[in-house]
């Protein structure tokens, strides 16, 4: 019988990942590069749509997997409305949320269009896993303070969900039986309780909780009113310094923890210090989230890149390990957790959600 594959598409700000799976093996994978200046030509990340799907079909091409070969393709979900975690078909529903960016804008949001614009052309059916919008919170955790805002639900949910199923499998137990504390330490953080399979409050990744390599998650609400209205910065400008600008990357001018680590043992006072601060704030919202589980904590999960830092393991574990005990699943696999969605569904293991059931709110 012919081998059918399934085709896994994660596109980001700077690169759009694909690879190519036969069960749960990973036969092809490549990251496309996207220079700068071709990135540029496009007012916003939708009109990227025919210029990445282009670049997408020419490697199918050159790696010669003819598109009839493909059973499924999935890519990563971005900013929807608030949804559970899961497999979702991508409706065109869905594509009409995508493409109007209800959630904001997100590379990621051109995962399920470029999903379905590749399956369509076979009619096989496409599909997104756990997107960056999934709100499993409960009610408490959406108040902010002011009635005006609302806490939301944006996090690295592909990431928490995949390694929360690792952890349980290692346990042989299911997930329900365990509370977690999944720190996924990326780019941008997010501290999740994750009580019984479900995520039941973060720090939104990009507006709160500790700062990060490129984030300065929560700000003294008072000086950050004043910048805003100083005249001195525009809301782009402001929105940059907040995300992108912020973290690690405002203080030391980048945001590779090698390099800070590099500094740190060339004797740079300066760089230890915000690299601790960024751990000690790390640590205050494990914390917080062992507080939400009332102290009733399995394990707490290290992961994301800033998880290979030995200097930032050894440091935060110090901090954080009397909550529980501390395990660390340094990087991540995106693309392994898209495909496992998938295989989930396709073996009968889980049914695809439809996304406009779903909505939250
Ligand atoms: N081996 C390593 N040792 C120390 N730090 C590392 C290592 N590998 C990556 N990092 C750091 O991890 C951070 C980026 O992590 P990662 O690559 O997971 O983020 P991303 O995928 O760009 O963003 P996100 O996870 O938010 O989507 C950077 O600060 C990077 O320098
Ligand atoms: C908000 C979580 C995902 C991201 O930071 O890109």
């Amino acid at each position: 019988m012919e081998r059918k594959y399934v085709l896994v598409i994660n596109p980001g700000s700077t690169s759009t990942k694909v690879a190519i799976y036969d069960g749960d093996v990973e036969i092809k994978t490549h990251k496309i590069q996207h220079k700068e200046d071709e990135l540029a030509k496009y007012d916003s990340i939708l009109d990227q749509y025919e210029y990445r799907l282009n670049l997408i079909l020419n490697w199918l091409d050159k790696e010669n997997i003819k598109l009839c070969s493909l059973k499924a393709v999935v890519g990563r979900g971005g900013l929807l409305r608030p949804i559970p975690g899961g497999t979702y078909l991508v409706t065109d529903k869905m594509i009409e949320d995508l493409r109007l960016g209800v959630g904001g804008e997100h590379a990621a949001n051109l995962g399920g269009i470029l999903a379905r614009g590749i399956a369509d052309r076979e009619n096989i059916s496409s599909y997104i896993v756990d997107p960056v919008s999934v709100d499993e919170f409960e009610e408490v955790a959406r108040i902010s303070g002011l009635n005006l805002i609302e806490r939301k639900s944006l996090i690295h949910a592909l990431n928490i969900k995949a390694v929360s199923h690792r952890r349980a499998e290692e346990l042989n137990k299911n997930l329900e039986e365990l509370n977690l504390i999944v720190a996924h330490l990326g780019g941008g953080i997010s501290v999740a309780p994750v009580r019984r399979g479900r995520m039941i409050d973060v720090n939104n990744a990009s507006e709160m909780g500790p700062f990060s390599p490129e984030r300065t998650g929560s700000l003294p609400v008072g000086d950050l009113v004043k910048m805003c209205y100083s005249g001195n910065y525009t809301y782009e400008d402001m929105k940059k310094k907040i995300k992108g600008k912020g973290g690690l990357m405002s203080y030391l001018d980048t945001i590779d923890a090698r390099e800070v680590e590099k500094r740190i043992e060339s004797g740079d006072e300066y760089a230890k210090l915000i690299f601790d601060a960024m751990i000690y704030q790390i640590g205050k919202e494990i914390g917080a989230a062992s507080a939400v589980l009332k102290g009733e904590v399995d394990n707490i999960i290290l992961t994301g890149g800033l998880a290979c830092s030995k200097y930032l393991v050894e440091r935060l574990t110090e901090m954080v390990s009397f909550i529980g005990p501390v395990i660390v699943y340094p990087g991540e696999d995106e693309m392994g957790a898209l495909n496992k969605g998938v295989l989930r569904v396709i073996n009968g293991e889980e049914k695809p959600k439809i996304y406009e059931n779903e909505v939250i709110r």
